[in-house]
């Protein structure tokens, strides 16, 4: 079967996902604009196997830190915003497999240790669209160049800060002396620097997050216009040649 192309990038054989970067800064709304795209599509309440639509979280992609950078990090003096964080490496593989249609497991991240859990992956089953969402997801170019399509959530820094304060609180196991310094060591100007300079690079700009329901709505026909397209495809490729992939899975509209 010949190679896929969208928007003018090469696939692989057989069907290549439409991979979605989500960019955007701490507490923008990036989890929660992939959340309601994959409600808006119907994938919440089928099971991970079977769904169309998956997302992945950058903050899988946290290298291990050195006994210094642990006790560094538990006093709110290390730098998580830093491009030198993640491990690029990972992050590229990780998505070349995906693209190249194959399951994958990413490690689970736990912000209580600020370390992966230990033996704790989430397989990543093939899908038609990959949702992959974090902070500085535009910042490596030859990551950046795996995208079909590029989301930027845009919302204020004061409402990101207020929001990530109560979050880091209750579910980050943090305490408000320690949120603040970080936020004004390390995240603040870690945005400024690396991630908000990554906003040029969007094809679309979500001011609000998840509030602005008109763009998630233009989003999700997007999506749903791909995914229609790619049955379509499919269903003569199938019928004429056989295909590497089962048929499509079934995306169903919200009630
Ligand atoms: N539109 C919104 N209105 C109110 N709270 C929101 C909204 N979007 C996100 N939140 C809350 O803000 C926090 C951060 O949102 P999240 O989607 O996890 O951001 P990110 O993935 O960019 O860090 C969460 O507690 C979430 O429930
Ligand atoms: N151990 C860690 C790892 C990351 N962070 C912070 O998380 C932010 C990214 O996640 P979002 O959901 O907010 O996009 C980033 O700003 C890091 O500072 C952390 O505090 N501890």
């Amino acid at each position: 079967m010949a190679a896929g192309k969208i928007n003018g990038k090469i696939g692989f054989e057989g069907k290549t996902p439409f991979l979605i970067g989500v960019a955007g800064g701490t507490a923008s709304g990036k989890s929660t604009v992939c959340k309601r795209i994959m409600e808006q599509l119907g994938q919440v309440e089928i099971n991970q196997k079977e769904r169309q639509v998956v997302t992945i979280s950058q903050d899988s992609f946290y290298r291990e830190l050195t006994e210094d950078e642990k006790v560094k990090a538990v006093k709110g003096l290390y730098n998580f915003d830093h491009p030198d964080a993640f491990n690029e490496q990972l992050m590229y593989q990780t998505l070349k497999d995906v693209l190249a249609g194959q399951q994958c497991k990413v490690p689970v991240y736990d912000y209580l240790t600020n370390s992966k859990c230990n033996d704790q992956f989430i397989t990543i089953y093939p899908a038609d669209v990959v949702l992959f969402e974090g902070i500085l997801v535009f910042y490596f170019p030859e990551i950046r160049d795996l995208f079909h399509m590029k989301l930027f959530v845009d919302t204020d820094s004061d409402t990101r800060l207020a929001r990530r304060v109560p979050r880091d609180i209750n579910e980050r196991g943090r305490d408000i002396n320690q949120v603040l310094q970080q936020y004004m060591n390390f995240v603040k100007p870690a945005f400024e620097e690396f991630c908000l300079p990554t906003k040029k690079f969007a094809d679309v700009i979500i001011p609000r997050g998840a509030d602005n329901i008109v763009a998630i709505e233009l989003i999700v026909q997007h999506i749903r216009d791909f995914l229609n397209r790619q049955r379509t495809e499919h269903v003569t490729e199938f019928s004429t040649f056989g295909t590497h992939r089962s048929p499509n899975k079934q995306f169903s509209r919200p009630h």
